[in-house]
């Protein structure tokens, strides 16, 4: 989809959608637990990567009935009884990597596929598993589709913590449904930290018992049963980035943003974004549930983003008309995203007008007044590329055209609706 976006002021009040990452892992869960009563999920958004592990976990053997906002589920005692062996995991990289290990907990054959750039995210990880345990693979290239045929066996797993935390996340959901104990350990530095606490918090809730050792390694027990529950997803640190960043750069200084539904005490690592524009210099109220953002002139700092690598876009916007330098370091894993994030963002954010440059793994940026726009920009199939884009937008002299913007569907289908709603006017020139 093509649209036009005109330069507008964002103002009013915002319903932040739930944290797609704890909608996934309480689905998950849930599908995962005792048939003896249902779970229920409530606050959930039926993004493309939401809808696509729900279905794959009802396709393994969950009753699954789904309501506006919330799902009922019946768990399938731990056992994965594929009805169909193909599973489309779209373009959700959680998706692959929490399943893949969960597939064959159970002796199975089956064949993951994506879409997108998914195709090409690296699983290598868990290959050297297979390997070692003589679990058949195969694809072509190290592309998808993947055929796995085999089932994992409990004992001692490795795996860097460097390049996805989502295979951590992987093994620590299928480790305590093997029929002995496994001891996970992670070698190299642990990023995207937060999002193993995440996981961690959501098994304790299901019942599941595993010890950290201080995330260098971790003990599971083998032949746990996951407990029904029931569970409300709180809002989407993710999400709410665009918003606050939109609050910040807004060009009328009365405005305000209210930001609903943001946990002030998350576990998740995306909260980074309070401190770090705060450091910045940004005008934020935080209350128990919602952030109030005001118009603020902020400065360049350094960011690093290996904890936190979903924000790094809209953070490069904010860095890109902050007085001074920014830094963005640490980005390695911005490159095997949606889209090579270093390079979409810099690309993009240039037409623009912004001063960006990519040395490494860093975005170094130089902050200007304000963009001119006036140009056709590409969200590469990437939502937070769209998403940053469209609050870049906001502070452009001229209108922009943004190709892809669709690709939003992925974890904020209605974030066009909202940006509307907040003031912003968009005509779709191609559907
Ligand atoms: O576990 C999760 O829910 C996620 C982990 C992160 O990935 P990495 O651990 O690969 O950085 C993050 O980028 C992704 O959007 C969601
Ligand atoms: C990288 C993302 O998700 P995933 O890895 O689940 O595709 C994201 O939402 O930005």
């Amino acid at each position: 989809m093509k649209i036009k976006i005109k330069p507008s002021i964002l103002n009013g009040t915002i319903e932040i959608p739930p944290s797609k990452s704890y909608s996934h892992r309480a689905v998950i869960a849930a599908a995962l637990a005792e048939s003896g009563k249902k779970s229920t999920i409530d606050n959930l958004k039926f993004s493309v990567d939401i809808t696509t592990t729900t279905d794959i976990m009802e396709n393994w053997g969950a009753k699954i009935k789904r309501f506006e906002s919330a799902l009922e589920i019946i768990g399938n005692d731990g056992k994965v009884v594929p009805k169909d062996k193909y599973v489309q995991c779209n373009e959700s990289g959680s998706t692959i990597r929490f399943l893949i290990p969960i597939g064959i907990t159970d002796e199975n054959e089956l064949i993951f596929d994506g879409k997108g750039k998914l195709v090409d995210r690296p699983l290598d990880s868990y290959y050297r598993i297979f390997d070692k345990q003589g679990i058949l693979y195969k694809n072509e290239n190290g592309k998808l589709p993947l055929t796995v045929n085999g089932k994992l066996k409990a004992g001692n797993y490795e795996i860097d913590g460097n390049i996805s935390s989502q295979f951590i996340t992987g093994l620590l959901y299928a480790l305590p449904l093997l029929d002995g104990d496994s001891k996970l350990t992670i070698n190299k530095n642990l990023e995207s930290k937060g999002y193993i606490d995440l996981t961690l918090e959501i098994l304790k809730l299901a019942g599941i018992q595993i010890v950290n050792n201080n995330y260098k390694s971790f003990d599971i027990k083998g032949n746990q049963i996951y407990k029904p529950f029931d569970y409300t997803v709180e809002g989407d640190y993710s999400q709410v980035a665009f918003w606050i960043v939109a609050g910040i750069i807004s060009a009328n200084k009365d405005n305000e943003i209210k930001c609903l539904h943001v946990n002030k005490n998350s576990l998740q690592g995306d909260r980074e974004i309070i401190e770090i524009v705060t450091r910045m210099g940004a005008n934020l109220k935080i209350f128990d549930d919602y952030v109030l953002v005001k118009p603020s002139k902020t400065k360049g700092t350094i960011i690093d983003i290996s904890q936190c690598p979903d924000i790094g876009p809209i953070l490069t916007v904010l860095g890109a008309l902050s007085e001074g330098e920014t830094r963005i370091i640490n980005g390695e894993r911005l490159r095997i995203k949606e889209s090579d994030r270093i390079t979409s963002i810099k690309t993009e954010l240039n037409k623009l007008g912004a001063n960006v440059v990519e040395e490494g793994d860093s975005l170094i940026i130089q902050g200007v007044e304000g963009f001119t726009g006036g140009v056709t920009v590409n969200a590469w199939n990437d939502h937070r590329i769209a998403m940053s884009l469209a609050i870049a937008s906001t502070r452009c002299e001229k209108e922009i055209i943004l190709e892809e913007a669709e690709s939003v569907r992925k974890s904020y289908p209605h974030f066009w609706d909202d940006f509307v709603k907040m003031g912003g006017e968009i005509e779709v020139i191609e559907k």
